[in-house]
């Protein structure tokens, strides 16, 4: 018998810096729905990749920027406690934009939160720069942490995605996989179209509300016509939100449900029932259990 492996690894980077591009190349399938909309990520699982007998569970991570209000900075702490709580951390900078501020400040921050777990850099959109540039910056990265390896690709083009992936899937503890095999190709599903929910809620509400609520899929089911019967539960931190979701006359919700209806039918190529249910959970960026459901485990909270 082979010896199966599995483990977290965390993107972490800059908004724009290719994190849903990557798991995208990475788990073969439009798990992550890319979005020019900054900061839409929060941490939680959002891909599995199988590769020979290794699991690598992608959890990607709100954009690790600098904390200007409360808000983002508890964000900015359960980003950080999803990347420590990892068996690997991936730090993606862009190749033609370098060693920006922000990429620094996430390096300073690199030090104090990533503890034991390796770190890889991995210089992203290469197809932007001249060789040269490349092994400049590289050496200009690795002289502020010492990175584990530095992997330099194209998430678009797909280029040094393979070296990527045999390094994670050969990383990873040995173990049992964290997700059965059978589960691995449904789960993304659920998690697809609590995202696509999430995706049309952040279009449509003011800034400040999206990064306080969160979208689950509660039930799937498989209908005999083919279709699909998807409950999801929209999760707002405060009793306040609710009526700003829900909208006049339940108007937002409804718009947000056709619109996310649309793109999921479109995705999966069949039939969507889907039903929206808005619900307060206070705090529930502390609720444990939830993340730990996902995956990931917030216990003491101030990682
Ligand atoms: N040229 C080029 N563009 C890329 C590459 N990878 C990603 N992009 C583009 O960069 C933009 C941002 O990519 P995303 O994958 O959404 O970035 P992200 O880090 O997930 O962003 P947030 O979720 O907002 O933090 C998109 O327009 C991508 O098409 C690459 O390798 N080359």
């Amino acid at each position: 018998m082979t010896e199966t492996r599995a483990g977290f690894v965390a993107l972490i980077g800059e908004p724009n810096a290719g994190k849903s591009t990557l798991l995208n190349q990475m788990v073969g399938a439009k798990v992550s729905i890319v979005t020019h909309k900054v900061q839409t990520t929060r941490a939680r699982i959002r891909g599995i990749a199988m590769h020979e007998d290794s699991q690598v569970v992608f959890v990607d991570t709100p954009g690790i920027f600098r904390p200007r209000r409360r808000l983002d900075r508890s964000m900015v702490k359960a980003a950080w406690g999803g990347a420590a709580d990892a068996d690997l951390i991936l730090l993606l900078i862009e190749a033609h934009r370098g060693l920006t501020d922000g990429a620094q400040s996430i390096i300073d921050s690199l030090r104090d939160h990533a503890g034991k777990t390796p770190v890889a850099l991995v210089i992203n959109k290469i197809d932007r720069v001249k060789a040269e540039q490349l092994l400049e910056l590289s050496q200009q990265v690795n002289e502020t942490f010492p990175f584990a390896r530095t992997f330099m690709i194209s998430a678009e083009k797909g280029y040094g995605c393979g070296d990527l992936m045999d390094w994670l899937a050969a990383e990873v503890p040995a173990g049992p996989w964290l997700y059965p095999e059978d589960q691995v190709a449904d789960l993304p599903m659920r998690m697809i179209a609590a995202e696509i929910t999430r995706e049309k809620l952040t279009l449509r509400l003011h800034e400040e509300i999206p990064y306080q609520l969160t979208v689950e899929t509660e039930a799937w089911e498989e209908k005999k016509d083919g279709s699909a019967r998807v409950d999801q539960i929209v999760y707002v931190a405060r009793p306040g939100h609710k009526g700003i979701v829900l909208g006049k006359g339940g108007e937002t919700i409804k718009a947000v449900g056709q619109a996310a209806r649309a793109e999921m039918v479109e995705f999966m190529g069949r039939n969507v029932h889907l039903f929206l249910q808005v619900k307060v959970r206070e705090n529930w960026l502390e609720e444990s259990e939830r993340y730990s459901e996902m995956g990931l485990d917030f216990r003491d909270g101030d990682a």
